[in-house]
C-alpha cells in the first residue's frame, strides 16, 4: 500500500476491516468515461472522483494503472483499481493479465478487480488472486453469475460483484440482475452490486436485497450516455 491510501493497518485482515468500516453500505462510484471522449483524461478523471467522493461516496473505481496513480495523489479514499484491455485471444478484459495487477499495485490501489468469469484466459484467475494478496490488496471478482461467483468466493477472492451480468453473450439487458444480487448476498459477506444501477432507487433497492455496496458508473461519470437517455425519452415523447 501506497503513502495516502486510506487501509493502511498491516495485513489484508485489517485492510478488509477497515474497508467493512468505510465501504459497507455506501455508494462506490466508477469513474471510467466514454473512450476516446472528452472526459477521458486524468485529471478530469480526478476530479470526477473528488466530486463523487464530495458527494457522499465512499470509495471510487478507477481503469488505468497511471490513471490510479493520478488518483491516488489526489484522494485518501480506497480505490478499486482495474486495467482494460482487449485480448486477440480472450473475451476477458477486466485486469487480465499478471504485468495489470502489478501495475496496480505500484500504483497504490487498495482493491484490484479482475474478470473471474469461466472463459478462455491468458492467465489463471488463481494465479492473478495469489498476486494481489501477496501485494497487500484485496481482491475482487468481477463476476457474471451464480457459478464463476461461487468459484471465486471459494478459491479467496474477498469481494465478488455482479460486475459482468449481462456481458458475456450478446444482448445486455437494460435492468439490474437483482436475482443474482439477492442469491449471492444469502451466501457471501461481501457483495458488490454493480452493473446497469443507473437510479438512486435501484441502488437503494441493491443494499435491501443484502448487498455489502454498490458501484455505480454511467449513470454519473458518462455524461454522452446520460444525455443520449435525456434525448431518447424526449424524442420518443413528441
Ligand atoms: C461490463 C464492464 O465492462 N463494466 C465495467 C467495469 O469496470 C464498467 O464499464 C462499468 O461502467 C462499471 O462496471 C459500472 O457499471 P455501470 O456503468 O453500469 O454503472
Amino acid at each position: 500500500m501506497t503513502e495516502g491510501s486510506l487501509c493502511r493497518a498491516p495485513g489484508r485482515e485489517a485492510r478488509l476491516r477497515e474497508l467493512d468500516r468505510i465501504v459497507k453500505g455506501g455508494l462506490i462510484v466508477s469513474c471510467q468515461p466514454v473512450e476516446n471522449g472528452p472526459l477521458d483524461d486524468d485529471e478530469v478523471v480526478l476530479r470526477l472522483a473528488l466530486a463523487a467522493l464530495s458527494g457522499g461516496a465512499s470509495a471510487v473505481r478507477i481503469e488505468g494503472a497511471a490513471r490510479v496513480a493520478r488518483v491516488r495523489q489526489g484522494i485518501t479514499a480506497p480505490i478499486i483499481g482495474i486495467v482494460k484491455r482487449d485480448l486477440a485471444d480472450s473475451p476477458v478484459r477486466i485486469t487480465p493479465l499478471m504485468e495489470d495487477v502489478q501495475a496496480l499495485l505500484r500504483a497504490g490501489a487498495d482493491v484490484i478487480a479482475v474478470d473471474a468469469t469461466e472463459r478462455v484466459r491468458p492467465v489463471p484467475v488463481r494465479e492473478l488472486l495469489q498476486a494481489i494478496h501477496a501485494g497487500g490488496a484485496v481482491a475482487m471478482a468481477d463476476c457474471s453469475c451464480l457459478a464463476d461467483a461461487r468459484a471465486a468466493a471459494a478459491l479467496g477472492f474477498d469481494i465478488v460483484g455482479t460486475t459482468l451480468s449481462g456481458y458475456t453473450s450478446d444482448e445486455v439487458p437494460s435492468e439490474p440482475d437483482y436475482e443474482l444480487l439477492a442469491s449471492l448476498s444469502r451466501q457471501l459477506p461481501r457483495v458488490m452490486a454493480e452493473g446497469r444501477y443507473n437510479t438512486p432507487e435501484q441502488a437503494a433497492q441493491a443494499i435491501q436485497l443484502g448487498a455489502w455496496a454498490v458501484t455505480v458508473g454511467t449513470a454519473i461519470t458518462r455524461t454522452e450516455a446520460v444525455a443520449a437517455w435525456f434525448k431518447t425519452a424526449l424524442e420518443t415523447r413528441s
